[in-house]
């Protein structure tokens, strides 16, 4: 006890230094500020300087003293192994705060390559790391640490309700009551609370993800400024469910949010070269040529899609970074590893909010702040390593010896089994007269609830408010950052177009190479071979059977590419909603890319059908028709992609969209021709719309143009307008696909 005394005045002796640390940076001329960008060198020695004055704090510590640590905690009881390591954690904590201070004297160009020192230096943990060392301090990550925008977060009174329609009426319901709160650059703060609180909303209004201005309340302000969408690329935003290609592996998901996101400041070779740093930094070696996976497809283990899915977002060096839920469904000791992680990004001097369920108590140590939610009402604010004593001060205390986390939830939930009731409680029970307002001479948990958020509106609520309204120590010019108006695209889009396309090629590479799609359609291409084996068009009745088939050619591949290009967009649906919501391409890029990056398999497959089919049935001979069918069938193809891609677009829903493409596809295919010819005048216009129809007429003018001018009943003409009719669908429908994904919601996640 007496060596934890000792420590934890070395600890105070060095915060005081750190706070005049702090106030001699804070109080440096904003000329600093602007000259950090005039010399890399000056910048990576102040950077290197900054983290070893870090490490040294963190190594006066007596949590990060290596072996000497380790004999304490393995001799000491487990009560002597929580105060050693809040003193760990308020070291931690003040070393972030200098690391994220001395950073106001960098520049804010942006990105600056870590010196090689710190990258060779970089110890990356890996499953086998020996958990040991974390709990002593010494599997240090040295995380990627170039200055960035120091950003203050601030959220004042912050509501959120949402309008639920019903068939009859329509209801409000509030899910955020008031929250305030903050959280600066250095610092991690934890968004804790039962299930439904509502701590996504929560960070997703914080993360800018929910702006919908008829439905909030309140003011979140960073730096503070309101939202502005250059902040986008200084946001990272972890999602609860990790949205990633499966078929892609770790480095390539990697390297392609590095080549999309980082600025266009840097080359190529740094963009990939970041990509690999992150793989090293997060531990990613052993598994960096294996693909995510999901569902159908095994891949890299739950707590490395977790690791793959935050290196997605710390890749761009974000200066504010949210994370929901990030160690739901992960073992205790790579949960561990990923909140030491999160504290590492924090020494960076960045800011992250993280939302977390049910911290194990090593965890919980872990956070600077705390926002501790119960339907969606605040019941308190403030650092995490004061929450025991408030609610201690407010008369709650556990009876038995518990992770604080666990008494937290506990009493946000309004369950106080284990906990000694407050006397105004008890006296509300007495006073209460039915057993609504009491559970077994217990109060309920309505009542519990009532009496913490008014106990925090009276004794704390106030308090913290009037502290949001002390300026935050930056010049005004460095605030302004972040209230551009100006989207900051890491690309061009010309190369986010290219980045796409291969990005696209990679992910369905096992489609284009699937043998299964393969010899269906030469199966298929077979049997029709044999069925109309050198078909003879002399008879009136074998030229009927030779235009079956080239109706049943037109009917294929009008069918197939609609249903193929269904699931494209509803598929993709998370995917480009998450990346959309992060600036990370425009729109248009993805658009073009995705609906031309799967052209070169769709234009593969009908070739082999036809140079199956066209000989076997014995077609016109020679290579003019023979091309002239093919372009056609092409034609035929990419229209009906064009529909399948409307549907699913406008639709995103995969049910609703192969209902709807089945039935247009048999009108289509109804009103193609060769069933019947004489259509009423009223739904006659129906024809015109029918991909089959054109094709058929197409096909019937290369085959029999000069021998005779109807078949079947169809005429054949020029092949002009049935040219147009098809150009018209390739571009009609992708332009209605394309409206309807500028249309679609962005991903708001509450
Ligand atoms: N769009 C919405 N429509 C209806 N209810 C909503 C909507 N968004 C959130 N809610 C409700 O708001 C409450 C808070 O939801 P939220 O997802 O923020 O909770 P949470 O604390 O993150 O829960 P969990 O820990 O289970 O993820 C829940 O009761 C949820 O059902």
């Amino acid at each position: 006890m007496e060596k934890a005394t000792s420590l934890s005045g070395l600890v105070r002796t060095k915060s005081d230094q750190l706070v005049e640390t702090l106030a001699a940076a804070f109080k440096s001329p904003p000329s600093s500020v602007a000259a950090g960008s005039g010399g890399s060198g000056e910048v990576s020695e102040s950077v290197g300087a900054s983290r070893r004055s870090s490490r040294r704090m963190t190594g006066a510590s007596p949590g990060r003293s290596g072996g000497k640590n380790t004999h304490i905690r393995k001799s000491r009881s487990a009560q002597m192994k929580f105060e050693v390591e809040e003193m760990i954690n308020s070291g931690a904590a003040l070393s972030r705060a200098s690391s994220a201070s001395l950073g106001l004297s960098f520049s804010f160009t942006g990105f600056n390559m870590p010196p090689d020192d710190i990258i060779a230096d970089s110890k990356p943990f890996s499953d086998d790391d020996i958990p040991e060392d974390i709990e002593a301090g010494t599997g240090k990550l040295k995380f990627q640490t170039e200055p960035t925008l120091p950003i203050y977060l601030k959220f004042s009174d912050v509501t959120y309700k949402v309008v639920m329609k019903g068939m009859t009426s329509t209801q409000e319901k509030d899910i955020l009551n008031g929250i305030t709160g903050c959280v600066n650059p250095g610092e991690v703060l934890a968004l804790m609370g039962p299930s439904g609180s509502g701590k996504t909303t929560l960070l997703n209004l914080l993360g800018g993800r929910l702006n919908q201005s008829n439905n909030r309340g309140g003011s979140v302000t960073y730096n503070d400024q309101p939202y502005s969408k250059s902040l986008k690329s200084r946001i990272g935003f972890v999602t609860q469910d990790d949205v990633l290609f499966p078929h892609l592996t770790v480095r390539e998901t990697l390297t392609y949010a590095a080549l999309l996101r980082l600025p266009r400041s840097l080359s190529r070779e740094e963009k990939t070269k970041r990509a690999i740093d992150v793989i090293q930094e997060l531990g990613l070696e052993r598994c960096q040529d294996t693909i995510i996976g999901g569902s159908f497809v095994r891949g890299v283990s739950g707590g490395e899609r977790k690791r793959v899915s935050i290196g997605n977002e710390i890749i761009i060096n974000p200066s504010l970074l949210f994370l929901d839920e990030p160690t739901s469904g992960l073992d205790s000791t790579t949960a561990l590893r990923i909140v030491q992680m999160l504290q590492e990004i924090a020494e960076a001097g960045k800011t992250v909010v993280t939302t977390i369920h049910q911290p194990s108590s090593r965890l919980f140590h872990k956070f600077d702040k705390l926002v501790l939610l119960g339907k969606g009402s605040l019941l308190y604010f403030g650092k995490a390593s004061e929450v025991m004593a408030y609610f201690s001060s407010i008369g709650c205390n556990p009876l038995l010896a518990m992770n604080p986390a666990e008494f937290l939830l506990d009493l946000a939930n309004g369950n106080i089994n284990d906990v000694s009731v407050p006397s105004e409680l008890e006296d509300k029970v007495h006073v209460g007269s039915g057993e609504a307002d009491t559970r077994n001479g217990k109060p309920t948990p309505a009542i519990v609830h009532e009496y913490l958020v008014e106990a925090y509106e009276t004794r704390v609520a106030k308090r913290e408010k009037k502290k949001l309204l002390a300026p935050i120590p930056l010049d005004e010019e460095v605030k302004l950052k972040v209230s551009s108006p100006k989207r900051l695209w890491g690309a061009t889009w010309w190369e986010q177009y290219n980045i796409l396309f291969c990005r696209g090629i990679k992910e369905r590479r096992h489609d284009y190479f699937s043998w299964l799609r393969i010899t269906q359609v030469v199966s298929t291409a077979a049997i029709l071979g044999l069925l109309w084996w050198q078909s003879d068009t002399s008879s009136p009745k074998g030229l009927q059977d030779q235009a079956g088939l080239l109706f049943f050619i037109a009917v294929f591949w009008g069918f197939f590419p609609v249903f193929t290009a269904i699931f494209t967009f509803p598929q993709e649906r998370a995917v480009l909603s998450k990346e959309r919501s992060a600036d990370m391409y425009r729109l248009s890029a993805y658009f073009m890319a995705r609906t031309t990056s799967d052209l070169p398999l769709d234009l593969i497959l009908p070739v082999l059908f036809l140079l199956v089919v066209y000989f076997m049935a014995g077609l016109k001979m020679g290579a003019a028709p023979f091309f002239l069918t093919m372009i056609t069938v092409f034609l035929c193809i990419v229209a009906a992609q064009g529909l399948g891609l409307a549907i699913g677009a406008s639709l995103m829903d995969l049910k609703k969209a192969t209902t709807l493409a089945s039935v247009t596809v048999m009108t289509f295919m109804l009103a193609g021709g060769f069933f019947v010819n004489r259509i009423p005048v009223f739904i006659s216009w129906i024809r015109y719309m029918s991909f089959n129809y054109h094709t058929y007429k197409l096909l019937l003018k290369v085959q029999y143009e000069h021998r005779m001018p109807v078949v079947g009943g169809t005429r054949i003409d020029s092949g002009l307008e049935e040219v147009c009719a098809l150009v018209a669908m390739v571009f009609g429908y992708r332009i209605l696909a394309y409206i309807s994904l500028r249309m679609m919601k962005l991903q708001s996640g509450a």
